[in-house]
């Protein structure tokens, strides 16, 4: 199958060309650039030198179409917005690292995107690619959003507590820290190296973006209005994202109860490891891989339950994901070209 890819010289982009090198049923066809069309992306990457090829292109939504069976959407959000409608019309099939098709509502969309939605008909359309909660719907789609790296890592963390009905839904408080590669690679004084070494910072309180979409989706699991409290920070690291949850227990278990139904819920998802009592996993464990790891306290004093997981921001919180959705749309195994270790030390 051929691909193309838009949003070409970022890092989401250039993890997708990583991964997709070793997928077995597809062919990078097109890069795409809006700044850098004529360019080789192995002139922005060295590290690609002699193995891709490829020149950037500028978009044509009408020759693409004829050239790729699917597109990935790299981009900033408020961008696929504008093109993913026109290859719906086209037949063609894409998925959105970005937040564009993710929300629903167009308030809220407004409020943290600071734009206006797209049309209705296509955030119909759109699937919410979150594999181990909406496999059977991601296998038909054609408008494909895959989620935010903070939501992935948080969702993941939660649902099974959520599905179980084990804790109570308000004070849910999610304190999650991301790598500077989540900042993208476009340069901020926020994220330069003197700004960020030897440094610890908390941003966005209360006005993250990805606040709705955790909220969303935790809403039609539970079938009711769920709020939560969320904290990003950004830590002196390049790649990586944790999210501690702390919610409270309707009443107590021990921790060993909670993991065992935690690993039976994921038992069939293979990206998703419970780690077992007194073991908590750390970014590291993930690092350049596919994997959502998970560890579980519950404390009997305080009747909270402390829920860590772990992700790399690019792979299971980006590209990877993206991927593992791509394979179940295309009806393939979903662990296909993804099944990468984590890089470790
Ligand atoms: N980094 C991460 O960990 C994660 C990122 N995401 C999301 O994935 C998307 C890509 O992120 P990431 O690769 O990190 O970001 P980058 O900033 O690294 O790359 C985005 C790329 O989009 C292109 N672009 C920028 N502005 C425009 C524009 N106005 N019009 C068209 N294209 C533009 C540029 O490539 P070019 O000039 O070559 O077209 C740019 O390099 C974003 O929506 C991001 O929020 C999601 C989860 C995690
Ligand atoms: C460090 C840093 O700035 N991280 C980004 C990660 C979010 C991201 O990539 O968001 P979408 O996938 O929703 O676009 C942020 O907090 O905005």
């Amino acid at each position: 199958m051929k691909v193309a890819i838009v949003g070409g010289t970022g890092y989401g982009a250039v993890e997708l060309i990583r991964l997709l090198n070793n997928h077995p049923h597809v062919t990078v066809e097109k890069i795409l650039s809006h700044s850098s069309s004529g360019t080789k992306l192995s002139e922005v990457y060295p590290h690609l030198s002699d193995i891709i090829d490829l020149e950037m292109d500028a978009l044509d939504v009408e020759a693409l179409s004829k050239q790729v069976d699917l597109v990935f959407f790299a981009t900033p959000s408020n961008i696929s917005k504008d093109y993913i409608p026109k290859f719906f019309e086209l037949g063609i099939r894409c998925i959105d690292l970005s937040g564009d098709f993710r929300l629903e509502d167009e308030a809220e969309y407004r409020l943290y995107y600071e734009d206006s939605l797209a049309d209705e008909k296509y955030i119909k359309e759109a699937v919410y690619g979150l594999p181990e909660i909406n496999k059977e719907k991601i296998k038909d789609t054609k408008i494909l959003a895959n989620p935010g790296c903070y939501p992935t890592a948080t969702l993941l963390g939660l649902l099974p507590a959520f599905k179980h009905d084990l804790v109570e839904q308000d004070n849910i408080i999610i304190d999650a820290k991301t790598g500077v590669s989540g900042a993208g690679r476009g340069l901020s004084l926020n994220v330069h190296f003197s700004e960020m070494n030897e440094n610890f910072k908390a941003y966005k309180l209360g006005s993250h973006k990805h606040i709705p979409e955790i909220e969303q989706e935790l809403t039609t699991a539970a079938g009711e209005t769920i709020q939560v409290t969320f904290t990003p920070h950004i830590v002196p690291m390049t790649r990586g994202i944790m999210s501690t949850i702390y919610v409270n227990l309707k009443e107590h278990h021990s921790s060993e109860e909670i993991i065992s139904l935690y690993q039976k819920y994921y038992k069939d998802h293979p990206f998703v490891r419970v780690r077992n009592e007194g073991i908590i996993p750390s970014t590291r464990e993930v690092y350049g891989s596919n994997y959502c790891d998970i560890g579980i306290f519950s404390d009997e004093r305080t009747g909270k339950l402390t829920i860590v997981s772990v992700i790399d921001n690019l792979v299971k919180g980006a590209s990877g994901q993206a991927i593992q959705n791509m394979n179940l749309m295309c009806g393939w195994d979903e662990t296909t070209g993804i099944t990468q270790l984590p890089i470790y030390p």
